[in-house]
């Protein structure tokens, strides 16, 4: 029944509202998917909490009203057991009831029900409001600001800090936010009514408690920071430490094949050693910490008891005011010690969101225009004119380049290693922009196009293609919702996959195409992924094919019969095809040999042979294998 009564409130924000949720990224029937078109969030940390804070408005408003209640009935408490030792001492036992009904009956209702009611309030805004919503919300809008993010940025950049980031972002902003407005608020109105009630009792006291504040203050300011500073230094000392030990084991067969455990271990002890001193010094500032607040606080309390006790003396404090004044000191000592431990919470918090934005707010930099078409391919050629690109490095790569590819055209980008075929690729594909001219499709500047479109319309088989962590399955039916079986192993058979696919089992025991690939499923061989990524373009079936080294992971048996589907697949599509082994594109159509990102010759095989230039050099040199650093030596 709590469930069911306490899930009402789970509802009230939405974690995964945004601006338009991801389908309406679409622009209606047409499905038009434009990159670049979420509202960037905030770059400063202020911006960026305050950004959140407002989406949830009522529920944190609701936050702020409770922290406050949370002090003032603490207070009350402790005010509450003065006047009532007052009321006992100044009256009858017998009488006490009668006498002193209201102040009896208020303490009771605000001891029982009123500060259960203030808890379970708080913790319904915190536990069902906004803990699971509000912090999943950031995050939710954190990670569809990076996924948009531009090939480069992930290139620059670790994935799993990426990842983090997201998932830090969300729980520092929430936990500011909460910290700011539940632990702090309360506490503040704590300090500022046991003052007033204090002041009430005896000015004095209220000049203890003043002095107390500042103390407090400059531990803030001078002590707090020195802990922020050693706790960052630990922080790096330990990823320095751990990041020795996964290169250790990420790296486990150099380390056992050159037998150096014993190098590992002193490397390893080294940092370890530098992260053990550095938590030694964290904990000596915190020891200083501890020991400044515990003397502050003794010297509040025996100042303000001091006061209480002369007073009580010279009769201007009863007996009662004497036990309010002592239990809200009291509880003053031990809520400052967890209000420190929260300020640092709240500064390291502070320091997370500051570089959560960093990675989460900058601007997509390749983004689809506001008005970007759908690209509609109905031949299918390519054309590259007079592009520029040199990854922003000023010069080289590749300069003023003209390729024209007539639609159905099959053409082979040849070139040593370096000389820019990938580039030009990943240029078509715009995973870059180029810096000058233009790359159509059927005369469509691929620029004025959405990237999803242009993308739809590539099939693309590489070298190595990164299978994500799912079922076979999925790998090859990836982007395409609405498959058949048939459909699937119709792909498999076609890249020669179906051999291999059924006698897999992964270790939680899924077998054939529901076994899951990746670090913690089945390990598939070079040429194993190479021919689920084959079936998975072949599934695609798009209209322009870019097959980079798709075939070199693969024994020439196993090329052999796949050649024989891929130019199945070939028939009526675009071709461009890249590889080292020249033997598996020289019947294409058209060979375009590239040297430092410019066309030195172009034709078919024969005719290339017989100008005896770059090619024929290559050819020669390749005997049936790879192109290798002789080849590129002999070529120079
Ligand atoms: N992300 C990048 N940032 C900067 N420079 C790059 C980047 N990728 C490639 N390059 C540079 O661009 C040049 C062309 O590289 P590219 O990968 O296009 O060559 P390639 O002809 O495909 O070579 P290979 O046959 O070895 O795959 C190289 O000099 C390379 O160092």
């Amino acid at each position: 029944m709590m469930d069911g009564f306490l899930k009402r409130f789970e509802h009230v924000l939405d974690p995964f509202e945004d601006q338009g949720d991801p389908a309406s990224r679409e622009d209606g029937a047409n499905g038009v998917n434009r990159i670049g078109h979420l509202e960037p969030l905030p770059d400063t940390a202020n911006a960026f909490i305050w950004h959140f804070a407002k989406q949830a408005k009522w529920p944190l408003i609701g936050l702020l009203v409770i922290g406050g209640l949370t002090g003032l009935i603490e207070a009350v408490m402790f005010t509450g057991v003065g006047w009532l030792i007052d009321a006992m001492e100044s009256t009858e036992p017998s009488q006490l009831l009668a006498e002193h009904f209201w102040l009896i009956a208020s303490l009771f209702f605000v001891t029982l029900i009123g500060r259960a009611l203030v808890l379970f309030a708080g913790s319904v805004l915190e536990e069902q409001m906004i803990a699971p919503s509000f912090f999943n919300r950031i995050r939710w809008q954190s990670y569809r600001r990076v996924i948009e993010q531009s090939y480069t940025f992930f290139q620059n950049d670790f994935a799993g800090r990426l990842a983090q980031k997201v998932q830090q972002g969300g729980q520092a902003t929430g936990d500011f936010v909460i910290t700011i407005l539940q632990t702090f608020w309360s506490f503040v109105t704590f300090v500022i009514l046991t003052a007033t009630i204090l002041g009430a009792i005896d000015w004095r006291m209220t000049a203890v408690l003043a002095l107390w504040s500042l103390g407090y203050v400059w531990i803030i300011r001078n002590i707090l920071p020195q802990i922020r500073i050693l706790g960052r230094e630990r922080a790096n000392a330990n990823s320095v430490w751990t990041g020795r030990v996964v290169d250790s084991f990420t790296n486990i067969l150099s380390v056992k094949l050159f037998d150096s455990t014993r190098k590992e271990d002193a490397f390893v002890k080294n940092g370890f050693a530098n992260y053990v001193e550095a938590v030694r010094r964290l904990c000596r500032a915190l020891t200083t910490i501890r020991t400044a607040i515990a003397v502050l606080n003794g010297l509040m309390m025996t100042g303000v008891g001091w006061v209480a006790v002369i007073g009580w003396q010279a009769g201007s404090i009863s007996t009662g005011g004497v036990a309010a004044a002592l239990g809200l000191v009291l509880r003053l000592n031990q809520m400052s010690g967890w209000m420190m431990f929260n300020i640092n919470g709240l500064v390291r918090n502070y320091g997370t969101i500051q570089d959560a934005v960093a990675t989460i707010s900058p601007r997509p930099t390749l983004v689809d225009k506001p008005d970007a078409a759908v690209l509609s391919v109905r031949k299918g050629g390519v054309s590259f004119e007079d592009i520029t690109f040199h990854y922003g490095k000023g010069s080289g790569i590749i300069e003023h380049f003209n390729l024209t590819i007539r639609p159905g055209e099959k053409v082979g980008l040849v070139g040593r290693s370096g000389a820019g075929k990938t580039t030009l690729v990943n240029l078509l594909l715009r995973l870059y922009d180029v810096e000058s001219g233009r790359i159509t499709i059927d005369g469509q500047n691929i620029s004025a196009v959405t990237q999803a479109s242009l993308r739809a319309a590539i099939g693309v088989v590489t070298q190595d293609t990164g299978l994500l962590h799912r079922s076979i399955r999925e790998n090859i039916a990836y982007g395409r919702s609405d498959v058949s079986d048939a459909e699937i192993y119709e792909a498999a058979r076609r890249a020669n996959a179906a051999s291999f696919i059924p006698t897999l089992r992964d270790p939680k025991g899924n077998a054939g195409y529901k076994a899951t690939v990746g670090e913690r499923g089945i390990k598939l061989s070079g040429g194993q992924r190479q021919r689920i990524a084959i079936a998975r373009v072949l599934f695609k079936d798009a209209p322009i094919l870019i097959l980079d080294e798709a075939t070199s992971a693969l024994d020439s048996e196993v090329e052999a019969a796949i050649q024989e589907n891929l130019n199945v697949m070939m028939q009526g599509k675009t071709v461009i095809a890249i590889a080292h082994r020249l033997s598996t594109i020289a019947s294409l159509d058209r060979l375009i040999v590239i040297d430092e990102g410019r066309i030195v010759e172009e034709g078919r095989h024969q005719d290339l042979i017989g100008k005896d230039g770059l090619y024929a050099q290559l050819w020669r040199r390749q005997s049936g294998g790879f192109l290798g650093e002789l080849a590129a030596e002999a070529a120079q």
